[in-house]
């Protein structure tokens, strides 16, 4: 739609804070190691511990590679005080506002979590049969880019649609999110929205459900993004934003055309009865091209299915229509990798992703071919001496 070309594309940024996981640890400023220093040459010998099944402030997989690095007298103490010491100086390496920043939001998160009571109990560990539908859970064991295509579609390049969750699942989500609002309805307590565009909607890291979402990244988005988005880091997604947005009557009515603060995001669909809220898709783009004009065939509309997945860049520029009658609830989860965000600030120029950056080096190509054709031209037309 042209009115959508016309639009300027914003960041929607994730409230910024949601790298940090929650923790106590956050506020441990001095330990008994806090004269303890890292070493400068990492001990390549020592095999790191998992910190997987914990809620730490940072990613689990930074831990495990920072562990080579610890001082001997802390690398044979517990996990618990490794946690501790690693997090410490992570926390004293950020720059001040991030760091108060990070703290302010993990005290947020300690107080929902102490208060609220969840109501389904079970949507909190991730449990793959009662989550997925057969279909999924048998292409994600296969793990194999045939098998994935099988389950998938691509209606339109970079865009992935699959069924993915049973309504059973979707069922529970939506009654934990409302008996959530319900709570803080009842309390008064003023939540976090999940961005800057939302006004309705809850991040679900914040009430519980950060691990399980963990896990639904680590094994069963990531082999997918591996194969589909390994050009924009799908191979090392290693955090996660994940949130519902709300849309109808007395919710939000639409979304902007906007670009996700993520690599790769997955959109599913809970329910419930809707009608409108289509997705719009409008080409991928990097942040120098963020505004330049859609091309005919990057123009995609999605109608949203309950259960159904969309996977798409979180680059690909898109925004949802409004949804005219009943309650739409969505679940998101925007997949970040800190290594692909490293690399990208070092990087200065051409995004193999993105669809200008691909048009300006293929006319460059272009006239370099032509400006050699014609030298060619001219060395073979050209009077002999
Ligand atoms: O409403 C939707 O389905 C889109 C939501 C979205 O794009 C977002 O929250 O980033
Ligand atoms: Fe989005």
């Amino acid at each position: 739609m042209s009115s959508d070309q016309q639009e300027t594309t914003t960041t929607v940024d994730g409230s910024g804070t949601t790298t940090m996981r929650a923790t106590t640890a956050a506020t441990t400023t001095t330990t008994t190691f806090s004269s303890q220093r890292l070493r400068i040459n990492p001990n390549n010998e020592h095999r790191p511990e998992s910190y997987e099944d914990l809620k730490l402030d940072f990613p689990s997989a930074v831990y495990s590679s920072l562990e080579k690095y610890l001082p001997q007298q802390i690398l044979v103490s517990t996990r618990d005080d490794k946690v501790k010491f690693m997090t410490d100086i992570m926390l004293r390496h950020l720059p001040h506002g991030e760091r108060s920043r990070a703290q302010r939001h993990s005290v947020y998160r300690q107080k929902i979590i102490t208060n609220y009571q969840p109501l389904h109990k079970e949507l909190y560990t991730l449990a793959p049969m009662q989550c997925f539908v057969p279909s999924f859970i048998k292409a994600i064991n296969e793990s194999s880019e045939k098998s994935f295509r099988s389950i998938i579609s691509e209606p339109s390049p970079g865009v992935f649609v699959f069924d993915m969750l049973q309504p059973s699942f979707c069922e529970m989500m939506l009654a934990e999110v409302e008996n959530f609002e319900k709570w803080v309805g009842e309390t008064k307590f003023r939540i976090m929205r999940p961005n800057t565009m939302n006004k309705y909607g809850a991040v679900l890291d914040d009430f519980g459900l950060d691990s399980m979402l963990d896990k639904l990244m680590e094994s069963f988005i990531r082999p997918m993004t591996k194969v589909f988005f390994s050009d924009v880091g799908g191979a090392t997604l290693d955090s996660h934003h994940g949130f519902v947005v709300e849309y109808g009557k007395d919710r939000d009515l639409d979304l902007g055309f906007h670009v996700d603060d993520s690599e790769v995001t997955l959109n599913v669909c809970l329910g419930n009865q809707f009608v409108g809220g289509e997705l719009f898709f409008r080409g991928t783009r990097c942040e120098r091209h963020v505004n330049t004009t859609t091309k005919p065939d990057e123009i995609y509309d999605y109608s949203h299915v309950p259960g159904q997945a969309v996977l798409h860049r979180g680059r690909h520029r898109h925004g949802a229509r409004a949804t005219t009658s009943g309650h739409r609830v969505n679940m998101l989860l925007w997949c970040r990798s800190s290594v692909f965000r490293e690399l990208k600030s070092h990087q200065k120029e051409f995004s193999s992703w993105c669809g200008e950056c691909f048009c300006e080096k293929k006319e460059e190509k272009g006239r370099a071919l032509d400006a050699l054709r014609q030298k060619l031209v001219k060395a073979v037309s050209a009077p002999q001496a």
